[in-house]
């Protein structure tokens, strides 16, 4: 039977400190984004994979997208200046900032390091371009509408991955008190009474991740009390829950599927790091399975991933290192190159098995042994990298949200011509070229520079051969 990983647990999280007000303006590297991003899809850059080696060395992983875009919306919740630490730099995080920007929030970044204040904001309406580049840009109505009773917000971007609708949000701040409509594109709130939101009580049909860090947020600047049951538990939504404790909020319960917040009008200046890209991280753990080699990585927080790991290790990887931040992972098999065994995965919210995972471990499956199914729960249309993975060469039928994965046996991988759709799905498509026969062209990957900084930088730094060509308009 297969071992089960048990992370060791982590140290308390320390408290914070306090942050020494800098007031040099500095570079803005995060607020431009590269011009490449603004052109047309001919004209992306790509990468070019040459497949076949065997990674190793150290990787290190990056700040959390999906923990940094809520706790850059949550900074419109605070007075003073609030520094962020280990902010990645993305094309979502550089949306991010100019939609705060948008807003006449001021914003300085130093390295991985953003301080914004929104002492400044004047408006409630913020750049509706931005808005609808990415999903997490949404998440300024709860703040805006808390702060300064009412929010103008266009419909939400992101990956192309389902309808995602945004009911579970209106629905929730209806139940704090808000007027909410939509209207041309735009959700339209009021805190109706007047006076601001005021606590209430809201169970969620579903534990959705950008509804609870909303509420969330709503709730930490809402006039008394509110419970939220039926929550969502990633650790990005915990992330937010101590960011926004550390800035004087009571939030309790984060982590379990009830959320306890005790509202005040506003909340401090504070200084706070964001947790390590567990999708990141995973998505090299993947990138060493799927060609069999062995790396380490921090930081990295096991238990974030611990349902990853247990599948790989059910596969035949090893973990030969843990601690609490750093992991040692193996996929070298005893004796053959090709010993792992396909495994079955059920994406669902935390602690199952991420959504955000499912298409880089599908391109795994398609190197191992025996036929594996893959079940997208979390998404109705997360599938669409399939017909890109089988221009490798593999067998993959898809039934609805079902996928056979027919393994190594229905063929190996050959390099490819392949055009990534969404960032997950891009990336899957980046590992299987890795381990293809040959070589591999990747394009549409601003897809990718969404979710992953410096991808390529990183892989080389783990002797993988992959170039980003950028052609000139
Ligand atoms: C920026 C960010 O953090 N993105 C993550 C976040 O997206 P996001 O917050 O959009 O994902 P949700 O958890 O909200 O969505 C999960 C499911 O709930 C449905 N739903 C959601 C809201 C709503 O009001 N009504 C509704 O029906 C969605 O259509 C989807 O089927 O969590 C997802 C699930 O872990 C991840 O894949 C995304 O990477
Ligand atoms: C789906 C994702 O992102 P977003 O919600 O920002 O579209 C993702 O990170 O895989």
């Amino acid at each position: 039977m297969a071992s089960t990983f048990n992370p060791k647990p982590l140290p308390p999280k320390p408290s914070s400190t306090h942050f020494q007000k800098t007031p040099h303006l500095l570079a803005h590297t995060l607020q431009t984004p590269p011009k490449t991003l603004t052109h047309q899809h001919h004209q992306d850059p790509k990468l070019i994979i040459t497949g076949g080696a065997i990674l190793s060395g150290h990787v290190p992983i990056s700040g959390s997208k999906n923990s940094a875009l809520p706790i850059l919306a949550a900074t419109l919740c605070c007075s003073g200046q609030t520094k962020l630490k280990n902010v990645p730099n993305l094309s979502d995080t550089r949306s991010m900032l100019s939609i705060l920007g948008s807003l006449g929030a001021q914003v300085e970044v130093f390295g991985d390091e953003v301080v914004v204040s929104t002492d400044g904001v004047r408006s409630v309406e913020p750049c509706e371009g931005e808005i609808g580049k990415i999903r997490g840009g949404f998440l300024v109505i709860g703040p805006l509408l808390g702060r300064f009773g009412e929010a103008v917000v266009g419909l939400p971007g992101g990956c192309d991955i389902g309808a995602r609708p945004i009911d579970l949000h209106i629905r929730g701040l209806r139940a704090l008190g808000a007027s909410v409509e939509c209207r041309d594109g735009k959700v339209i709130a009021h805190a109706s009474n007047g006076k601001g939101l005021v606590g209430g009580r809201f169970r969620l049909d579903y534990p959705s991740v950008g509804a609870t860090e909303t509420l969330m947020m709503a709730a930490c600047m809402a006039d008394g009390v509110t419970v939220l049951s039926n929550v969502a538990q990633e650790p990005e939504v915990i992330d937010l829950a101590h960011f926004l404790m550390d800035t004087g909020a009571f939030v309790e319960g984060a982590g379990t599927d009830k959320l306890l917040i005790k509202g005040r009008r506003k909340l401090h200046d504070s200084e706070y790091s964001i947790i390590p890209d567990r999708i990141e991280a995973g998505t090299f753990l993947l990138a060493a399975a799927i060609t069999r080699s062995c790396i380490t990585m921090s930081p990295i927080v096991p238990s974030h991933l611990s349902c990853l790991i247990n599948k790989l290790v059910t596969a035949g990887c090893k973990i030969l290192q843990c601690t609490p931040d750093v992991l040692e992972f193996s996929a070298v098999p005893a004796k053959s190159r090709d010993g792992l065994h396909g495994f079955d995965v059920r994406t669902s919210p935390f602690p199952g098995f991420p959504t955000d995972l499912q298409p880089q471990t599908m391109a795994l499956l398609t190197t191992c042994q025996g036929l594996s199914v893959v079940e997208e729960s979390v998404f109705e249309n997360r599938m669409n990298h399939v017909t890109e993975l089988q221009k490798f060469g593999p067998r993959i039928q898809v039934c609805g949200s079902t996928a056979l994965v027919f393994g190594k046996d229905s063929g190996r991988l050959y390099g490819s011509r392949v055009a990534a759709s969404d960032l997950r799905g891009g990336v899957s498509l980046v590992l299987a070229g890795l381990a293809a026969q040959g070589t591999t062209e990747v394009n549409g990957i601003a897809h990718i520079d969404r979710g992953y900084e410096n991808l390529e930088m990183k892989l080389r730094l783990l002797g993988a051969d992959v170039k980003r060509l950028t052609i000139p308009p």
